[in-house]
């Protein structure tokens, strides 16, 4: 598994391996070992899954805040989406910025989203499903989120959003004086 950095401290993209003969592939999608430098201590503690239908949908941005903060491991095992993460650390030198990166069961990619950054996806192809490798497992009262269409942080999103929860509609939208999470 190779790991690419971005712009933003903590958020890699891993290359996977694929092997490939004529009965067709095989990839390892985790390994403790070869991603200990980035788990650190962390440990893998819950695996989600989710199905997303029309092409435009949007999920996000979401984090959770600490004691329950979370690094997250994103795959598309399914379709195709854009995969962003957003900066949400007060003291980070990309404080606000956001990277982006196409996923897809093709291309095998996954991202890594640290704890303080907010993940979000949208969905470029009908029908594609996501895995999510969590270092901490789901805590409602430490659920935060933020727009995907925050002018304070103008993330490109490829497609018109088609669809998208009432509750990732309402989240408030960041002032100049938003100051971060805490970690
Ligand atoms: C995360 C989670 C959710 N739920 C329940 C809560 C809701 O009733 C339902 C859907 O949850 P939510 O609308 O938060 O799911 P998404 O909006 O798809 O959020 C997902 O996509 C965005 C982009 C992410 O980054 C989140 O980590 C990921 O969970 O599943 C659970 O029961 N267990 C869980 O671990």
């Amino acid at each position: 598994m190779n790991l690419l950095p971005t712009k933003i401290a903590g958020v890699q993209v891993a290359e996977t391996i694929r092997i490939a003969d004529q009965r067709g592939a095989f990839a390892r999608f985790f390994c403790e070992n070869e991603l200990a430098p980035v788990l650190g201590e962390r440990h893998i503690v819950q695996i989600n899954h989710s199905r997303t239908s029309q092409p435009g949908a949007l999920r996000g941005m979401h984090y959770q805040h600490a004691p329950h903060a979370e690094m997250k491991m994103v795959r598309c095992i399914k379709g195709r989406v854009w995969d962003v993460a957003v900066d949400l650390r007060r003291d980070s030198p990309t404080f606000l910025q956001w990277h982006g990166v196409e996923l897809s069961a093709e291309n095998d990619l996954m991202m890594v989203i640290p704890e303080g950054c907010a993940h979000g996806f949208q969905v470029l192809e009908a029908e594609s499903e996501l895995l999510y490798l969590h270092t901490a497992r789901y805590t409602p009262t430490c659920e935060g989120g933020m727009r995907h269409d925050d002018p304070l942080i103008d993330i490109a999103w490829p497609l018109a959003v088609t669809d998208i929860s009432d509750r990732d509609r309402s989240h408030p939208l960041l002032d100049e004086h938003y100051s971060g999470v805490k970690l």
